[in-house]
């Protein structure tokens, strides 16, 4: 049997990836499952999988996670033992928390050798270069299942990454699309929340509707499969149905399309590097009828340029970008600030970062020093939040 773990297990990429595991009884032996404050979702799963052991994040809510589980199944709670669950002997561990939170855990799977399937993008956008390291060293497997990447590293399959000459990531432009310019800074958290096409967490459903979230994509992209910048292209494709294309040298063009479905993305990596049945809905690109394209703008989304920055500057600066987003997100969702404050939040807090050479990370950059940088954007970018719903 494979043993698993999933870590983010009650959300929504960790309920998709446990509906693919309930799908084919008898092959997994589910180790490991964590959550935040949701624990009676978290017991009951916990329960169903005849899990080892489960974790919340929250310590004031581990007697109520012990309460509900059944006996003989384990718990535990914070962001210590998340990680001592994360690092416990599995052949295959989901990192689907949300935010820089994933990064830790992630990384204590990474060094026990077993394969990650990485839904946590913030992970490579904080610390790239420490998590391909450090799975360089332990033999781990980092498999993407970011749509987009999962997308791309499909088309690459049997390719030779010498022979690449672009990839184009597609964005559906998200909740606000059609929405004019001047109108933004008045979007709700409700309103930025309503995803087109695909169901996901609150928090990248935001991202989408700011462009933070293909921001937070193209540095994933950058990190994972080592293109140059200048080699990743976004396309906006409002029907999410093509999720990303490889060019390469001889102008051939693969693109990777599929239902707006995370179980596809999610069973990849879990069949890798096999093929299997997956219970997705089959593509009828005669009742969708027409697929549409056009360039992104930056000025309707400044993320898209940040994100650029972030890529040329280096160093510690994807750390602190997702700090500062993160932070960001938080104060616009506690109605703090307008949706359109938090790319100036962001490119501040950078601006500032930059100056004082906070983000240049010289050298080997370790878990301690993206934790550090992680820290100080996140303070800079609360006080800068706080400062403007004072003048608001
Ligand atoms: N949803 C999607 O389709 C996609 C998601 N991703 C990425 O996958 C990751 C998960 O996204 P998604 O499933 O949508 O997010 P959700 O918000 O639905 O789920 C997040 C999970 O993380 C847990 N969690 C929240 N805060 C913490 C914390 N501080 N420490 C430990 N665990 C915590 C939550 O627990 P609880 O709910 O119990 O509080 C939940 O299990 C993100 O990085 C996202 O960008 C990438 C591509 C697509
Ligand atoms: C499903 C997935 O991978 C998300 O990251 C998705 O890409 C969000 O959609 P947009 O950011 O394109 O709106
Ligand atoms: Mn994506």
């Amino acid at each position: 049997m494979k043993r698993v773990s999933i870590l983010g297990s009650t959300g929504s990429i960790g309920q998709s990836t446990l509906s693919l595991i309930a799908g084919r009884p008898g092959e997994y032996d589910v180790v490991a499952l964590t959550g935040g404050r949701n624990v009676e979702l978290l017991a009951r799963q916990a329960a169903e999988t005849g899990a080892a052991i489960a974790v919340t994040s929250e310590p004031d809510l581990l007697d109520q996670l012990r309460d509900a589980l059944p006996a003989g199944i384990e718990a535990a709670a914070g962001a210590e033992a998340i990680a001592e669950a994360a690092a416990r002997r599995a052949d295959w561990v989901m990192s689907a928390i949300v935010g820089a939170a994933g990064l830790a855990p992630g990384l204590a799977a990474i060094e026990t050798g077993t394969t990650l399937a990485l839904a946590n993008k913030e992970t490579l956008v904080a610390a790239g270069p420490l998590v391909l390291s450090r799975a360089a060293a332990s033999g781990a497997t980092i498999l993407p299942v970011d749509s987009e990447h999962s997308a791309i590293f499909q088309a690459l399959r049997g390719e030779d990454p010498a022979a690449v000459e672009r990839v184009i990531i597609t964005a559906s432009g998200g909740a606000l699309r059609d929405w004019p310019m001047e109108r933004l800074a008045e979007a709700t958290p409700e309103e930025a929340g309503r995803h087109p096409n695909w169901a996901m967490g609150n928090r990248i459903t935001v991202d989408s509707a700011s462009m933070f979230n293909k921001a937070l994509e193209v540095i994933e992209a950058k990190e994972f499969f080592g293109f140059s910048p200048d080699r990743i292209e976004v396309l906006i494709h409002h029907e999410s149905i093509v999720h990303a294309l490889v060019g390469f040298v001889d102008g051939g063009v693969m693109a990777h399309l599929g239902p707006p479905d995370m179980r596809h993305a999610i069973g990849h990596a879990l069949d890798w590097p096999d093929r299997r049945a997956l219970p997705v809905e089959r593509l009828d690109l005669a009742k969708i009828g027409q697929l549409s394209f056009r360039p992104p703008d930056e000025a309707r989304w400044p993320a898209l340029r940040l994100a650029r920055d972030v890529m040329a500057r280096g160093g510690l600066t994807g750390a602190a970008f997702n700090a500062a987003k993160e932070a960001a997100l938080d104060a616009f969702l506690a109605r703090q600030m307008r949706f359109t404050d938090m790319a100036h939040i962001v490119e501040t807090v950078l601006d500032e970062m930059d100056a004082s050479g906070e983000t240049s990370g010289r050298g080997d950059i370790s878990l301690g020093d993206v934790l550090e940088t992680d820290a100080a954007a996140r303070a800079r970018a609360r006080g800068a939040a706080t400062r403007l719903s004072q003048t608001v």
